[in-house]
């Protein structure tokens, strides 16, 4: 798909939160801490536009239209480093289903190595937002589209903190119905595809090394 929708998140609430994200003297906790606050706004910014349904209620003066979110998203966090996100997104859309995928990269080779899969048979007509703060070779990501797209999603967007070129350009090619929502799209991946400047390995900077 040419032209995928990118939408950079660069609120300056935003850019404090990744800046701890990526000071290497942050620890664990504030890791968490900081992923957590930039989740409520990548998820607020990625449901702007979404559409609406109404709902009839009486305010203590009077009748009037209310609103909601017509079709709430399944959350799906990749597992580890998305689990981070899932708490706070499913606190701004308390409704949303949840589905889980597992998948670990290997570390020489960098392929992604799949070990859990949890999620509704049918995703026809469902919105699905992939919660992974990385988007580095892709692999990962692609994976998980991969899952979705065989369940019927058509629907789907991907938000990420930090995302590397190459990852955003294997989403575009991929052909898949994917947007982006990120915080930043750093310079690139360095010789062992990890994203520069980065901040490190999500996973282990939240719970430590696997
Ligand atoms: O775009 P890619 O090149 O696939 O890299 C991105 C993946 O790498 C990280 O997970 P990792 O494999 O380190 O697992 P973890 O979350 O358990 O640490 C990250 O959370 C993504 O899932
Ligand atoms: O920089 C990177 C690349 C992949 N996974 C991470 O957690 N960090
Ligand atoms: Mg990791």
């Amino acid at each position: 798909m040419i032209g995928m929708e990118v939408q950079i998140v660069d609120h300056p609430l935003a850019a404090a939160r990744l800046t701890t994200m990526r000071d290497k003297n942050t620890d664990n906790a504030a890791f968490r801490g900081a992923l957590s606050d930039l989740t409520q706004m990548l998820v607020y910014e990625a449901l702007a536009g979404a559409p609406t349904a109404t709902v009839p209620i009486e305010t203590p003066l009077t009748a009037c239209d209310g609103s909601r979110l017509a079709t709430p998203p399944l959350l799906v966090p990749v597992l580890r480093a998305g689990l981070g996100m899932v708490e706070q997104a499913h606190a701004m859309v308390p409704e949303a289903h949840v589905g889980f995928v597992g998948v670990a990269r290997d570390e020489t080779t960098a392929q992604p190595v799949p070990y859990l899969e949890s999620l509704p048979d049918d995703l026809s007509g469902l919105p699905v937002f992939v919660l992974d703060p990385m988007l580095a070779t892709g692999g990962s990501m692609l994976h998980t589209i991969e899952l979705l797209v065989a369940r019927k999603a058509s629907d789907i967007t991907a938000v990420c903190v930090v995302a590397a070129p190459e990852g955003v350009d294997a989403l575009e090619t991929s052909g898949h119905p994917v947007r982006l929502v990120v915080a930043a799209v750093d310079e690139g991946l360095n010789d062992v595809a990890y994203i520069v400047p980065g901040l490190g390995d999500a996973g282990d900077r939240q719970f430590g090394p696997r």
